[in-house]
């Protein structure tokens, strides 16, 4: 397994914000995260990026406990894409991606050929070529994700963990971002709210409520009409997509 979590609970005051969660995800595959509005997402994934710490429970990497992970290393493998990421004003945008190489510098390391091979790469896959030069600030909110996205993917992570990550793009970067992300060669996490994506894109789906796994499994076990209607509270009906053959939600007005 690439991450695992086991048992975890994160508290915050007296509130127990994730109670009991475990989870799975397999090397080379996409987990997508589900789960209404405050339901734990976020804090867990920021449990998974290491960028928080359980107060019960463990999260291993490769088998290892996270906690043993030195700084350094865990963030050369593990890149994570905040929900609302920002990055200083004022600097380009080929700038921006050249953060995701720092894990990988020493202090007495030039810049490479390989960083700027990863540099390039990552801006192709993002789209955003075209843009290299212009100024962050002023991108649109959507290529300002497309480039928070890219800087993950010039760090050339072994774990991908995403929060959101197609709030802000038009149905066309949408559709190519997961594309993008379930064609890498990297376990990804991604936490969705679009569940017609999820169920297009992602290998196996985690459905949070209320801090707990309501259900995991593959799209098919996962997506029913009893969920939506217990843990999202919507009349809905799935159907097998004779399109791509994954559940397809058709919601009922
Ligand atoms: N630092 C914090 N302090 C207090 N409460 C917090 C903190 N972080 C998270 N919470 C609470 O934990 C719950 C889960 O929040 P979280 O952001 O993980 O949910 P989410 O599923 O990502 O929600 P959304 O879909 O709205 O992004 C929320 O009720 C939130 O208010």
């Amino acid at each position: 397994m690439s991450i695992t979590a086991d048992n975890l609970v994160w508290k915050i005051g007296k509130r127990t914000v994730l109670d009991g969660v475990s989870l799975q995800a397999e090397p080379g595959r996409m987990l997508g995260l589900l789960g209404p509005n405050g339901s734990g997402k976020t804090s867990l994934l920021r449990l998974l990026a290491g960028l928080k710490t359980p107060s019960a429970g463990r999260i291993t990497l490769d088998g290892r406990d996270i906690g043993t992970v030195g700084r350094r290393s865990l963030a050369r493998r593990v890149a994570f894409v905040e929900q609302h990421a920002t990055t200083n004003a004022n600097l380009r945008v080929i700038d921006v991606v050249k953060l995701g190489r720092f894990p990988h510098r020493s202090m007495f390391s030039g810049w490479s050929a390989a960083d700027d091979t990863a540099v390039e790469e990552a801006l192709a896959r993002a789209g955003m070529v075209e843009k290299r030069h212009d100024l962050w600030q002023s991108l649109s909110g959507g290529e300002k994700q497309r480039i928070h996205i890219a800087r993950a993917l010039a760090q050339s992570p072994q774990e991908l963990i995403l929060d959101e990550p197609t709030n802000h793009l038009d149905v066309q970067h949408q559709i190519g971002l997961l594309r993008l992300v379930a064609s890498l060669p990297v376990t990804s996490v991604i936490a969705l709210h679009d569940l017609n994506h999820a169920a297009m894109f992602c290998d196996h789906l985690i459905v949070l409520d209320h801090g707990r796994v309501a259900a995991a499994g593959t799209p098919e076990a996962v997506l029913t009409e009893e969920l939506l209607r217990d843990v999202f509270h919507v009349s809905a009906r799935v159907e097998r997509s004779t399109h791509h053959g994954r559940p397809h939600i058709h919601y009922l007005a």
